[in-house]
């Protein structure tokens, strides 16, 4: 292994990137930087989510978002924080928001980069002090002449992400990405307001006996996905669900398992986002080996329409994805 990749815990993020900058000379520096402000408004949101029950910042904001789900004021806070720090940091010209209907525009025409970001990840467990997250993908800008915030430009399908991440507010906050070199999580020490590399090269197990989906409304899965789900049981898998897709996915890519949120009754294309949830996630999973599809088609091969996209996921171990796969073909030939 090259040595420059073999870095001691105790590693700081900034430290690690400028390591990784090293390793590629001709490259200019702002998608480190990008990085860079990724983690620092992650340091702000953290200081808020922390102190939540201490402040006014929990509970309703009373609006509604684009999705027409009530908007929580931690949504709010951290849309605010992100879009501030990509924003100033100038290496974005655009950006998509799940708490916005439009591309934000940040004015830094000559940025290369475009992130799609879900700010707050699992609203509904704010309140009661259950993990939340924030998801994001970077793209580089499409058009050659500078972002005009087309569509064009900011409609990527997801092989085309050069970094995908996510922060875990949990019982201890992390910062996981892969710029396609792998996957690293770091750990956020906050007495001294550094990320720590802690999980150095994550790889997914292969398999798992975890299943994390949310039960309640299996009546309108499709039937591949109630036959897997029975498999399951029948397998004496353990149910693990949070209602946060990043603690979800976390724990299933580091202990093996596998997620499902697919079409329902209610959500005929689920319930996900395609841009800053399922996309970002996808990438990490596949670049620590493991898979992500909708149960038939792989996730970052969606080509987007639409800025708030949703699709069925089904994330993790690479022979559970197979398995649910292998329901769903079985299903199809008998309809
Ligand atoms: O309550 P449900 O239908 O299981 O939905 C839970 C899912 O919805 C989400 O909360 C959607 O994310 P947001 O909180 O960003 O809207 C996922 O995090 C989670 O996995
Ligand atoms: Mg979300
Ligand atoms: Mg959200």
């Amino acid at each position: 292994m090259n040595d420059k990749l073999a870095l001691p815990v105790g590693t700081t993020l900034d430290r690690f990137i400028m390591r990784k900058q090293e390793d590629f000379p001709y490259a200019t520096g702002e998608l480190s930087q990008l990085l860079r402000d990724i983690a620092l408004a992650a340091k702000i949101v953290n200081r808020e989510i922390n102190r939540a029950g201490l402040l006014d910042v929990t509970g309703a904001y009373g609006n509604q978002n684009v999705q027409g789900e009530e908007q929580q004021k931690l949504d709010v806070i951290a849309n605010i924080r992100f879009i501030r720090a990509l924003r100033n940091g100038g290496e974005v010209c655009a950006i998509i928001s799940e708490e916005e209907e439009d591309i934000i525009q940040t004015g830094n025409t000559k940025g290369k980069y475009i992130v799609a970001m879900d700010p707050l990840d699992g609203s509904s467990n704010i309140d009661v002090n259950v993990s939340i997250g924030t998801i994001f993908s970077i793209y580089r800008r499409a058009s050659e002449t500078g972002c005009d915030g087309t569509l064009e430009d900011c409609l990527q399908n997801g092989t085309r992400q050069i970094a995908a991440g996510y922060i875990i507010y949990g019982s201890s906050t992390m910062l996981v990405y892969t710029t396609g070199h792998g996957v690293n999580g770091f750990t956020y020490e906050p007495s001294l307001g550094e990320f720590f590399l802690s999980h150095p090269n994550i790889v997914t197990p292969r398999t798992g006996n975890v299943y994390s989906c949310n039960e309640g409304g299996i009546n309108g899965f499709p039937e591949g996905i109630k036959n897997y789900i029975s498999y399951c049981r029948d397998s004496g898998y353990s149910a693990r669900y949070i209602g946060s897709l990043v603690a979800d996915f976390h724990r299933n890519l580091l202990k093996g398992g596998i997620y499902i949120y697919p079409s329902t009754a209610k959500a005929p294309n689920g319930k996900l986002r395609l841009m800053y949830e399922c996309n970002s996630l996808a990438f990490i999973v596949e670049q620590a080996g493991g898979k992500a599809t909708t149960g038939t088609q792989r996730i970052m091969e969606i080509e987007p329409t639409e800025l708030h996209q949703r699709c069925p996921l089904v994330i993790g171990s690479a022979e559970m994805v197979d398995k649910v796969e292998e329901f769903m073909k079985a299903e199809a030939l008998i309809s």
